[in-house]
Order: structure tokens, then C-alpha cells, then sequence
């Protein structure tokens, strides 16, 4: 398989759940991963009853089935990313953990989403939070939580410093770790790559578009990675490009919090094209 450019297609895998209203989730990831130019697969492990206004119900798919999903992927199409979003059990977590330890070389980008952003729960109990912590961690390069689910996954506290929120999560076993929406004013995200922090900042938009922000940025983030591009570059870029999308939302779509809506990037250029 060959791009447009005739080099081979990057492909990149998303294991998540499936959002019915078309905005995050496993939608909202492989509309980001042709957004930036690659071939996009999934492994569905649950599907929630969601529109702008929240979710209304959630089913989990069989563990068994998410296995059989990610080995058709990976035997036939391969991958040169991985992203990871909702993860509903223990059972599940461990699951993925035994498929993607023989990934070599490959980033693993894990978005561990807990709760949506009209406040409906999304992340499995306690027991799927340890598993994530224990098994899954140790296989991730970045890890892209919120506030909110840097501090569950740490165990830190209300007014921990966005900066020793990654750093707790390096501990954990994560290569780097990248706090989304880390600062009270203005907009941005905090990256700790192992050794340094990075400030990534920009504008706060007001739009009202902001439903699938989180996916579609660590989609992306998993898409540039998997292109080859630089951690840190990567992050800003990301950053920018779904800042945009909240800026330049589907304001027509629903009557809550509207979707992003991400517009063409070609990382392929030296800086964002926006
Ligand atoms: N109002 C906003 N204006 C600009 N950027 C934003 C805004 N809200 C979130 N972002 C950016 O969107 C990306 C996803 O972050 P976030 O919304 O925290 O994810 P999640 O949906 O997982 O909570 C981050 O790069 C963050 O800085
Ligand atoms: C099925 C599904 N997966 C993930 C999310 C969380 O999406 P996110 O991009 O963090 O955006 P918000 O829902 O918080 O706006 C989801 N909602 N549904």
C-alpha cells in the first residue's frame, strides 16, 4: 500500500469505544487519523448510546472479540501506532497489555479517559484503573490524561502541580506523560518527556465545540508519532490543530457541547500550516 506520495501509508490502530453521535471516540480517532494523512484501523471494546448532551447507556464488547479485532489488524495491515482510550475492565486492560507487549518499536499513545466532557462516566472501576497503572503504564510512550485523570491515576490530590502530575505518571512506568488542559488561564498542556517539561500554550477558545477534543488529540499525537515526528513537536502541533478545531467547531451539530471539527494538517511541513 502506497500514499499519494508514493511512499508506504502509515497506519495507526484505535482501541476504544464507539460514540454514536459521531464525535469522539473511535469516530472522532479515525476522522483525526485521515485528518493527518493515515490509513486508520479499530478495535472496538465498547459502544456507548452518546450525543452532545452526554451518554445515555454503555455496553462493553467481549474481551475475546477485542482480541480477534486487534489480531486481524496486526496480522494482515500492521500498525506504526497505537492509540488507547477507553478501557471499561481489568479483564480488558490485561488483554491489551498481552497483545501490545510484543509491539516493537511502535508508540503506544494512551488517552485514559474517565469521564466525558458533559461529566458522563466513561472509565472502568478501581480494579480497571490498577490494571491500567500496573500493566498498561509501562507499555505507553505518552500518556495524555487531564487533570482529573492524572490526579486518579496517581492517587495525588486537588492542586497537585500539573508538573508533578507527569512526573508521578513517568514513575509509573510511562516514557513521558502529557497533562491536557493544565492551566487555570489561557489553554494548554504540560509534557514531561522523561527528563524536561514542556509548556505547550495557547489561546482558550470559547466556542462551545469542544466534545472530542480529548480523542482527537491524542489521535493525533499517535499519528504524528507513528510519522515520525518528534515528541515535543508533535504535542505543539496536536495542540494547535485541535485548538483550531474547537475555534472552528460543528456548531451546527446538536445541542450541547458541540463536536471539534479538525481541519487539514500536513505535518510534512516544517511548522503547523495554520
Ligand atoms: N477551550 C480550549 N481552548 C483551546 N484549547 C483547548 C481548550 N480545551 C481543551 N483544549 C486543548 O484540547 C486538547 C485536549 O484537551 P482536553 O480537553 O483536556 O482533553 P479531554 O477531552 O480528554 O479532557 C489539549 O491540547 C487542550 O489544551
Ligand atoms: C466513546 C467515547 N470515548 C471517549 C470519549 C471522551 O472523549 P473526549 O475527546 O475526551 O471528549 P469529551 O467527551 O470529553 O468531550 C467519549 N466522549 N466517548
Amino acid at each position: 500500500m502506497s500514499g499519494a506520495r508514493g511512499r508506504p501509508r502509515t497506519r495507526c490502530l484505535t482501541i476504544g469505544s464507539s460514540d454514536s453521535g459521531g464525535g469522539a471516540g473511535i469516530q472522532g480517532d479515525l476522522k483525526a487519523f485521515a485528518r493527518a494523512g493515515v490509513h486508520g484501523t479499530s478495535a472496538v471494546v465498547g459502544v456507548t448510546a452518546q450525543n452532545t448532551r452526554g451518554v445515555t447507556a454503555t455496553a462493553s464488547v467481549a474481551t475475546d472479540m477485542v482480541g480477534h479485532q486487534i489480531e486481524a489488524v496486526l496480522e494482515d495491515i500492521g500498525t506504526d501506532g497505537v492509540k488507547i482510550g477507553t478501557t471499561w475492565s481489568a479483564e480488558l486492560v490485561w488483554l491489551l497489555v498481552d497483545r501490545l507487549v510484543w509491539l516493537d518499536d511502535v508508540p503506544v499513545v494512551l488517552d485514559p479517559v474517565m469521564v466525558s466532557a458533559a461529566g458522563s462516566a466513561l472509565g472502568g472501576d478501581e480494579d480497571a484503573v490498577t490494571a491500567v497503572r500496573e500493566g498498561l503504564l509501562p507499555l505507553t510512550w505518552v500518556a495524555t490524561p487531564n487533570l482529573a485523570e492524572a490526579r486518579r491515576l496517581t492517587g495525588l490530590g486537588e492542586g497537585t502541580d500539573p508538573r508533578k502530575l507527569a512526573e508521578a505518571i513517568v514513575e509509573l512506568g510511562a516514557r513521558a506523560a502529557l497533562v491536557t488542559d493544565a492551566f487555570p488561564t489561557g489553554a494548554g498542556d504540560v509534557l514531561f518527556d522523561g527528563e524536561r517539561h514542556h509548556e505547550i500554550t495557547g489561546p482558550r477558545r470559547a466556542s462551545g465545540c469542544d466534545h472530542g477534543a480529548g480523542c482527537a488529540h491524542s489521535a493525533l499525537l499517535t499519528a504524528f508519532l507513528a510519522q515520525g515526528m518528534p515528541l515535543t513537536r508533535a504535542a505543539r502541533t496536536a495542540h494547535a490543530a485541535v485548538s483550531l478545531a474547537i475555534e472552528r467547531g460543528a456548531a451546527d451539530i446538536g445541542s450541547g457541547r458541540h463536536p471539534v471539527e479538525l481541519h487539514p494538517v500536513e505535518p510534512d511541513r516544517e511548522g503547523p500550516p495554520w
